[in-house]
């Protein structure tokens, strides 16, 4: 298979409902893909050069390195095409990266350089061509709890696994509800995982599953030596979800850090939190089940919101803003609250209750807009991840790294390339 550049990769980014930190503890965990996604362009200049480029103008990050300076460690190919990686990152890898790492001092732009390298260098071959720009445009918030690294680290290890020959190009439409099981997807999940742990340290692996996959699942890691169970919620009941991101900014590697640490200087007592967040998701998951929610069903939802709020606030990983939301949602009786990824910051989501005057949601959304946050409504369980060509597609037709870069905003690149233009994109 020979790859046509340009080519385009893209992923959701996704809102935990229920059980995030104690994801990371083996506990289950409920999480739906969003449509807000991020978009990766591949393309080749007609140079002869032998530089790899990086243009992720969203952290406003660019950079590039010498093809020949970096250390390819693909796995020589054996007889099955989807080598899956080793459960830890590898320490020699590491290692021979280190030299291309040490001129970045910013940790928002390390992570991303090191996810990239990482990944491009265990999965694209030597031989690939020099002169190939890598383009990152997102329409999620960054480092915002939506999931943004994941989605990130999903584009990057589908892009490579294309172009190392590993994966076949994606051939299917899927149903947006339904999440994708194929071997394809799998290794892409896989693949990103490694990719979350350079940015992460200590990932549970839900946030690349959805945005692998798509969908909304019910995730739970089983620690080192077996695979994680994920399992697919089919039909989630229609939510209405209210999304606020506080703009505070904050890192999902230090928020997992600090309850790590939390953890080990206070085992039982957290033990019993994290006990807590399983039996909430537990719980909901059989409530999430029902293709209605009638009224106890939404007030029970509703109560394990709350719960699961206070408990993440007892692990420390509110922030102040955060509890502005609330306190606003609670004054205003909209219904409940809590903050989603890794806290610190970023995004909360309120699930409203039925039958909110108008008058008060527009009451709320003014308050919120004073304390300088953005609300949204969010659409949940959307596709995973998405490959677009210029075989399929004459969107690419005149795309340039400059017009990527310069797309103006979120309405702007959904207009362009967006996953909207459905007998474009394919779905692996
Ligand atoms: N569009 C992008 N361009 C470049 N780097 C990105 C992009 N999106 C994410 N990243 C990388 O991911 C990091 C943010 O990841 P982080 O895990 O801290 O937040 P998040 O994934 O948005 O939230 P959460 O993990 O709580 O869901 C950024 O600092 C950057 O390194
Ligand atoms: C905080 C966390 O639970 C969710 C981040 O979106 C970390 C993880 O599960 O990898
Ligand atoms: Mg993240």
């Amino acid at each position: 298979m020979t790859v046509q550049f340009p080519f385009v990769t893209s992923a959701p980014g996704k809102v935990i409902i229920f059980g995030e930190h104690s994801a990371v503890y083996n506990r289950p965990a409920i999480a739906a893909a969003l449509s807000l996604r991020t978009y990766l362009l591949v393309s080749k200049d007609e140079t002869e050069s032998d530089y790899i480029c990086l243009e992720f103008p969203d952290i406003d990050f660019h950079c590039h390195w010498k093809k020949s300076d970096l250390p390819f460690h693909m796995a020589p190919k054996s007889d099955t095409p989807h080598v899956l990686p080793p459960k830890n990152l590898d320490p020699e890898l590491i290692s021979d990266l280190g030299p291309l790492l040490s001129a970045i001092d910013s940790p928002l732009h390390y992570g991303a350089a090191y996810a990239f390298l990482y990944l491009f260098v265990s999965l694209c071959p030597r031989s690939t061509p020099g002169g190939l720009t890598f383009t990152m445009r997102s329409t999620l918030p960054i480092g915002a709890g939506l999931g943004s690294s994941a989605s990130m680290s999903v584009c990057l290890a589908s892009a490579f696994g294309y172009i190392g020959g590993h994966i076949k190009e994606a051939t299917f439409y899927r149903d947006s509800k339904i999440t994708n099981d194929s071997d394809e997807c799998n290794f892409i999940d896989k693949w990103s995982f490694m990719g979350e742990k350079c940015i992460h340290g200590n990932p549970s692996g839900i946030d690349n599953a959805v945005a692998s996959h798509g969908g909304a699942v019910m995730f739970q890691r089983r620690g080192n030596s077996l695979p994680s169970v994920r399992t697919a919620m089919r039909n989630l009941p229609p939510m209405n979800l209210l999304l606020t991101n506080t703009k505070t900014p904050r890192r999902t590697a230090t928020l997992v850090a600090n309850v790590s640490k939390l953890v080990a200087d206070y085992p039982k007592s957290t033990a019993h939190i994290l006990d807590a967040m399983e039996d909430i998701a537990r719980e909901a998951y059989n409530l999430m089940l029902r293709p209605f929610l009638n009224a106890n069903g939404k007030d029970e939802l509703l109560k394990l919101i709350r719960i699961n709020h206070g408990l993440l606030v007892s692990l420390g990983v509110s922030h102040p803003n955060l509890e502005r939301i609330k306190l606003n949602c609670d004054e205003l009786h909209v219904g409940e609250t809590k903050l989603t990824g890794a806290g610190g910051g970023g995004c909360a989501i309120t699930l409203l209750r039925d039958g909110i005057k108008p008058e008060v949601l527009t009451e709320l959304e003014n308050r919120l807009e004073k304390l300088g946050f953005e609300s949204f409504k969010a659409t949940l369980g959307g596709k995973g991840v998405g490959l677009l060509t210029t075989n399929d597609s004459a969107l690419l037709k005149n795309m340039t790294v400059k017009n990527f870069i310069n797309f103006k905003s979120r309405d702007n690149i959904e207009e362009s390339i967006g996953c909207t233009y459905v007998g474009d994109w394919r779905y692996w």
